[in-house]
């Protein structure tokens, strides 16, 4: 079994030992050697030097602008309508140095100023046009990522939940004032003691008959509402989410209904001050995201009409009787939690964004940044290294298989909206769980290596990184922690195998694993394990087979883990006994589903030059990961010694391709210099160390 493949883009480091390195040479020499190539080149290697940049595979021609309008998609003119807005409005942007109390002024400033000002309106399209909302929170995003979160807080989560889990007459009294801002609201389902396991939270809402109304309580500490978004300072209402307590008529004993949500006001709308039974703290300073205002709540028996229960999937009649469409308590939780994947989409989609300022950031200086050369030659820039390379190719490379895959995520979860359809919703339910998690994960990391891969200058914090990656850590962690979803992810893999078995059918997304099973069950071809040549490493099917293979592989062997270990552990001890196998199963099942989707991209491009780059960036992104788990495809022999490190060294070749058209591939995410804002990652490279030392006062 491998280890987990979420791939730091260095991680084949390690692995380089095993298979790449010639058999009379230690891995350090080999390392060493590469580097000397560069400093002074042999006959031999100049000659390849010459032959890659003459054989007119090396620099393949690609306009930067047709490649963006393929990328950009249908809401360009709303975003760019945020970035004119923030370019008119230079004391709207936020300053590197702020205090904390200042930046939630500040980012309160800056969420009216969109609304309200520039008249950017973006609640409606929660529920109507999703890609739509996504392009603006992925704008605001860029312009402050707290502003992206404080946005998606009020219209996502608070306004979302009042649209998802309400009914007509929550519409009715609270869109418009969710939309122009006069109700600043909350989400209010974490506690002290229960982050993921949200059915074990404590806070209570109890019926009471006689005045109509139900109690919120916090019973103990442990019960207190956490880490609530818009709560220490803006919000006027929270959506609570509390066990719903029925008395029962006869016996005056309390029936538990399971989780459920409630409209609670928590300041006064006025007057803004906090309502009786309403204690509010804050939780403090953060390691980012310091202008969103997160607060804990505590309620000592707060009343609030019947009618505040948001009641789509259960309602409580005035004489206490309890309806509900859906039978089960478990049913009615998995409902609710459902409705509430739209943040998940969010935040892959919004990660997705913020790789592509860090890659850009990155690539550009690395383009500009210049070190050592050949003796009596000018210095050669950073990205002629192949270790800088190897660094931010496959990352450029993930960033664009990640931009196809939400953007595919978008527009499923868009139709689900529209046709809730049930297929439909448990496979954005899945893959929304997986791809945030992965693509969170993938740009976490990435963003260390970015900051490190431009030296001293990318510790200037004018330079972006450090924010980047401190706002950015907890998309890891919120929405639902990424280690959890993706178990969710492994989960819904096992049922779909089950499924298979008793003779149903698989679902949208997983009908590839019907055919890879049957492939994985007879051993792997001999034959085809020895191939090596390019055309066949860079055939699609050749790719996608060694995906899907893997993910079968890994789903079979997990599920016959989990059948021994259940015998003796019981359910819950053996699905701990495997996790880490289950871990690693739902990433190889979401890098197929990436790459599926990038192969669908290039396929539907309509501009030549385009699709030939697209499919460049794609194979890097195929063989990297391909490589980066090459122990799992060795020790089965689906890939013989001679064919992996013919893998090896095409994804190294196909990098220093990849480089060669590095800046137009940035230029087409179309990020503006004043949304990009660092210095060292100008679009006018030549511009980049005057703006930066006019920066520092010179
Ligand atoms: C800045 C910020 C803003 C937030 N905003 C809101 C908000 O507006 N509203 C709201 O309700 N909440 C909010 N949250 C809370 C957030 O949603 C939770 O932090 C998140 O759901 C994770 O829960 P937890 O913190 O309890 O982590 P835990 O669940 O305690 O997880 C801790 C660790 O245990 C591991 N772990 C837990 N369960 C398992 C398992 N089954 N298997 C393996 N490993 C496991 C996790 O992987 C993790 O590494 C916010 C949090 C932060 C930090």
């Amino acid at each position: 079994m491998s280890s987990a493949i979420i791939p730091s883009p260095n991680s084949n480091h390690t692995k380089l030992k095993e298979y790449t390195v010639d058999d009379d040479e230690e891995p350090t020499t080999r390392r060493i050697r590469h580097l000397s190539l560069h400093l002074n080149p042999s006959p031999d290697h100049r000659q390849l030097l010459q032959l890659e940049s003459c054989s007119g595979r090396a620099k393949m021609s690609v306009n930067a602008e047709k490649l963006s309008s393929y990328l950009r998609g249908k809401h360009r003119d709303i975003q760019e309508r945020v970035f004119e807005y923030f370019n008119s409005r230079p004391d709207l942007q936020t300053p590197l140095e702020i205090l904390k109390d200042d930046y939630r002024e500040l980012c309160m400033r800056q969420l009216v100023g969109v609304v309200r000002e520039a008249g950017i309106r973006p609640f409606r399209y929660v529920v109507e046009d999703p890609s739509k909302y996504f392009a603006i929170i992925e704008a605001v995003g860029s312009v402050d990522m707290s502003l992206g979160i404080k946005l998606g807080v009020q219209y996502s989560l608070w306004g979302g939940s009042v649209l998802n889990l309400g009914t007509k007459k929550h519409r009715d009294k609270y869109f418009e004032g969710i939309d122009n801002l006069e109700y600043l609201g909350c989400f209010a389902m974490t506690e002290l003691h229960h982050g993921s396991n949200v059915q074990g939270i404590q806070t209570i809402a109890t019926f009471d008959p006689v005045t109509d109304e139900f109690v919120i309580t916090t019973p103990n500490d442990g019960a207190i509402k956490w880490w609530i978004g818009n709560a220490a300072v803006h919000g006027k209402f929270a959506t609570v989410f509390a066990k719903l307590m029925l008395p029962t008529h006869d016996t005056k004993v309390v029936t538990d209904m399971g989780v459920h949500a409630f409209i609670v006001p928590i300041r006064d709308l006025k007057t803004h001050k906090t309502l009786p039974g309403v204690e509010i703290n804050d939780c403090g300073h953060k390691v980012g995201l310091n202008g969103v205002d997160n607060g804990a709540l505590r309620f000592r028996d707060v009343r609030i009409p019947r009618d505040n229960l948001l009641n789509r999937f259960g309602d409580v009649s005035r004489d206490g009787t309890y309806t509900s469409s859906l039978p089960t308590v478990n049913k009615r939780f998995a409902a609710t939690l459902g409705e509430l994947v739209g943040g998940r989409v969010g935040l892959a989609y919004s990660s997705v964004g913020v790789l592509k300022i860090a890659a850009t950031i990155a690539i550009r200086y690395s383009l500009l940044r210049q070190q050592f050369g050949p003796p009596k030659k000018p210095e050669i820039s950073i990205l002629d290294y192949q270790s800088q390379q190897h660094k931010l190719m496959p990352m450029l490379a993930s960033t664009y298989a990640f931009h196809f895959a939400t953007v595919n995520l978008v527009e499923k979860y868009a139709q689900m909206k529209k046709t809730h359809d049930e297929q439909l919703v448990a496979d954005v339910h899945a893959l929304s769980a997986g791809l945030k998690s992965y693509v969170t994960s993938y740009t976490a990391k990435s963003l260390s290596i970015c900051r490190e891969a431009c030296g001293g200058h990318g510790y200037a914090a004018v330079n972006r990184f450090g924010s980047l990656r401190n706002d950015h850590d907890i998309f890891q962690t919120f929405e639902g922690d990424n280690t959890v979803l993706l178990q969710q992810v492994a989960g819904d893999l096992l049922k779909q195998y089950q499924e298979k078995f008793r003779g149903g059918t698989f679902a949208v997304t997983w009908n590839y694993l019907r055919e890879s099973m049957n492939t994985y069950l007879s051993q792997p071809n001999p034959v085809t394990a020895r191939w090596e040549g390019e055309d066949h490493l860079r055939d699609p099917k050749f790719q996608l087979d060694a995906f899907r293979y893997r993910t079968s592989r890994l789903l079979q062997s997990a599920a016959v883990r989990l059948r021994k270990h259940t015998k003796t552990l019981g359910s819950f001890g053996a699905w701990n006994r495997c996790l880490n196998h289950l871990l690693t199963l739902a990433e190889s099942h979401i890098e197929t589903v990436i790459l599926e989707n990038f192969i669908e991209a290039i396929k539907s491009c309509p501009d030549a030059s385009s699709r030939d780059a697209l499919k460049l960036v794609c194979d890097l992104y195929a063989l990297n990961r391909i490589w980066n788990d090459i122990g799992t495809y060795r020790n089965v022999d689906y890939v013989a010694p001679n064919k992996a490190k013919a893998i090896h060294k095409l994804a190294e070749y196909l990098s220093f391709q990849v480089k060669n058209i590095a800046r137009e591939l940035v230029d087409a995410f179309d990020l503006p210099d004043n949304m990009t804002r660092a210095p060292i990652g100008k679009q006018s490279l030549g511009e980049a160390y005057t703006e930066y030392t006019q920066y520092v006062g010179f």
